[in-house]
């Protein structure tokens, strides 16, 4: 049951992410940016519909298939070893010329309760990855197998999305705008900064549906809640922000 049971972080993996779920791409990629970590990435989007999804990464490399006897249809491996906390991350290496994930790939994903796949790749089988209702976020979509031209290269090892490195068990937050992923180790103080993030924004946010100007209101140094690098100086008084902004 407990996937990720060796790891001194498990007895708060659900709360984890369920404060990752309350956040978003883009107020995790502001407090990875405090941090000096990478900031996530775009174009990997949800193939049919809005969808967004936080998990556990269970990785899986792809390559061209070699020579050989046809073996185990890529990210079945991956799939058998996910669970209700996982997303499964395909590294592809970018391809668009041959779809890395399919329609009965996310059926068995989705008996499993994974929460989604992101493809840095293309997929096929859309309609019934809708039709499951199970989130797809990739390049893109193509009809081409990868039956006889792709295979696994590794599973639960270190991939590549976009110039991302993710690894087993690192935080991802899919959504409409991008791909962040946390490392494991950091995914606490993250959610904590993000949490920070987001709570500042919707101050801001109920005062310009209050009249306040937006050039007032959204200050960049107030965004960054003096924290970030580039603050450029704060607002003249706000002391709820001031309150929000003190960590
Ligand atoms: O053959 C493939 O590329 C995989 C596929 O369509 C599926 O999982 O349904
Ligand atoms: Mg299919």
């Amino acid at each position: 049951m407990e996937h990720m049971s060796n790891s001194p972080l498990s007895d708060r993996c659900p709360a984890l992410l369920d404060r990752y779920a309350a956040l978003d791409s883009a107020a995790v990629s502001d407090a990875l940016d405090q941090l000096g970590l990478p900031a996530g990435v775009g174009g990997i989007r949800p193939v049919w519909g809005p969808a967004a999804v936080v998990g556990f990464a269970v990785t899986v490399g792809l390559e061209p298939r070699g020579d050989g006897p046809a073996g185990a249809h890529i990210a079945t491996t991956a799939v058998e070893t996910a669970d209700d906390r996982s997303v499964i991350v395909v590294d592809n290496q970018g391809r668009t010329d041959v779809s890395c994930w399919g329609g009965i790939l996310s059926l068995g994903a989705a008996r499993r309760g994974v929460r989604g796949v992101v493809a840095d790749g293309v997929c096929r089988d859309v309609a019934e990855a809708r039709e499951l209702a199970f989130p797809v976020f990739s390049r893109g979509a193509i009809p081409a197998t990868a039956r006889g031209r792709l295979q696994q290269r590794s599973t639960g090892e270190p991939v590549e999305v976009a110039g991302l490195t993710v690894e087993q068990g690192d935080v991802v937050v899919a959504d409409e705008t991008g791909i962040v992923v946390v490392p494991r180790g950091r995914a606490e103080e993250v959610a904590e900064i993000a949490a920070g993030i987001a709570a500042r924004e919707r101050v801001i946010a109920e005062e310009v549906r209050a009249g306040v100007a937006l050039s007032r209101a959204m200050h960049d140094g107030r965004l960054a809640g003096g924290g970030g690098g580039g603050a450029v100086g704060r607002p003249a008084a706000e002391p709820a922000v001031a309150k929000e902004s003190a960590r």
